[in-house]
């Protein structure tokens, strides 16, 4: 899967611009401030109607006008598909896929499978479990049909079960909903924790070579105390829930640990390392995507020279291109990456303040 072509309408700092791209590395350089994040978000918001920058989703429409629009065209195995996107400054969204309307957003997901790098990727090792569960859930997601509907059950049920704890409902009461909260939440932990293990085993190799010193340990935490049944830490914890008018354990406290020996990996890698091991997560997590549903992703790296050597840069782009997907990378000078290659990039850009030129890579 690949974008072959993206229009851009009124999003950031480009009012107008169509690029193609090509199937393997694509590189994005200019100044700073000239538009190359917003071309890698302007990716982002066609796979995941939302920004990566920003959640406020009003905030990449262009400061004069009523709306943004994206267009693409993607090659897919089952043939070319076309997507597009409006997103006015109401709030109102509208996605077509060939033409149809699509009811879901996560229906776009599906389609493009997205894996962000930033300068800024590395806090997902630090950042609270929030950013490490959205982590395992991109993988849960792609891997498995059966993970959206199922977690989207879990949050539903949990939200019910807060406000009858606010309200002071009694224990009875809670039964209901607690029954179908287990079965939900045992689903949702079964998918995640074999996501996790499938993971580790592509992870190991793509550490190795990132980190070949360092020893680091993943193990999953499902968010209660494993010995222990879901259904007896609900009943057992009611008088704390009731307190707290809220759920203290469950899926919903799910976190990825990442370990160095006895230390958390924040306290034993330097940041370049630490970034090194965030990028053999996102190509683990890209890798297992190609063997277990033969689906490639969509890699956008914004500013990949920013605290890697030129040794690391070009580790992590042969192995971002060994994982047979289409990449994205912004620099600001393009030898930064060029010298990190063995042949030039198949496609490049250079953009000054929101327009786009080709470049020839070549004559580099
Ligand atoms: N809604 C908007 N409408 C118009 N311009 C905007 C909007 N939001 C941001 N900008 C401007 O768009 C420009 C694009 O910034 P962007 O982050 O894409 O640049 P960049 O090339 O990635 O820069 P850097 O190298 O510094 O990261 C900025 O100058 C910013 O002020």
């Amino acid at each position: 899967m690949s974008l072959t072509q993206l229009n851009i309408h009124q999003f950031r700092n480009i009012h107008s611009a169509r690029l193609q791209f090509d199937a393997g590395l694509n590189l994005i350089c200019g100044e700073n401030g000239s538009g190359k994040t917003s071309v890698l978000e302007a990716i982002y918001f066609l796979g995941m109607g939302r920004s990566f920058r920003s959640h406020l989703s009003q905030r990449v429409i262009q400061f004069d006008a009523n709306e943004l629009t994206l267009f693409a065209e993607l090659n897919q195995p089952e043939g070319n598909m076309k997507l597009g996107l409006r997103r006015y400054r109401s709030g109102d969204i509208d996605v077509r896929l060939q033409g149809e309307k699509l009811k879901r957003l996560s229906e776009l997901a599906e389609t493009l499978p997205i894996q962000v790098i930033t300068p800024e990727s590395f806090s997902l090792l630090f950042e609270g479990p929030k950013a490490r569960r959205q982590f395992i859930d991109w993988g849960a997601f792609h891997s498995d049909h059966q993970f959206h509907g199922v977690w989207g059950n879990v949050r539903r049920i949990l939200k019910q079960r807060n406000q009858l704890l606010k309200q002071q409902a009694s224990q009875d009461t809670l039964k209901v909903w607690d029954a179908e909260l287990v079965r939900y939440t045992e689903a949702v932990t079964e998918i995640r924790s074999h996501y996790v293990d499938s993971l580790n085993a592509v992870l190991t190799g793509i550490i190795d070579k990132f980190l070949p010193q360092v020893e680091v340990k993943i193990s999953f935490t499902q968010g209660w105390d494993k010995k222990t049944p879901y259904a007896t830490v609900l009943y057992s914890q009611y008088q704390r829930d009731l307190a707290a008018g809220h759920t203290s354990s469950g899926a919903h406290k799910a976190d990825l640990r990442l370990r160095v020996g006895n230390l958390p990996v924040q306290d034993a890698l330097s940041r370049g390392q630490l970034k090194l091991l965030v990028c053999a997560l996102r190509i683990a997590q890209g890798k297992l995507l190609k063997q277990q549903i033969d689906k490639s992703s969509v890699y956008l790296v914004d500013d990949l020279p920013s605290e890697l050597d030129s040794k690391h840069r070009q580790l992590l782009l042969s192995q971002l291109l060994e994982t047979e997907a289409q990449v994205f990378v912004t620099a600001i000078e393009p030898t930064a990456i060029t010298d990190s290659l063995h042949s030039p990039p198949a496609q490049m850009f250079h953009m000054e303040q929101g327009n786009v030129t080709v470049k020839d890579a070549t004559s580099l």
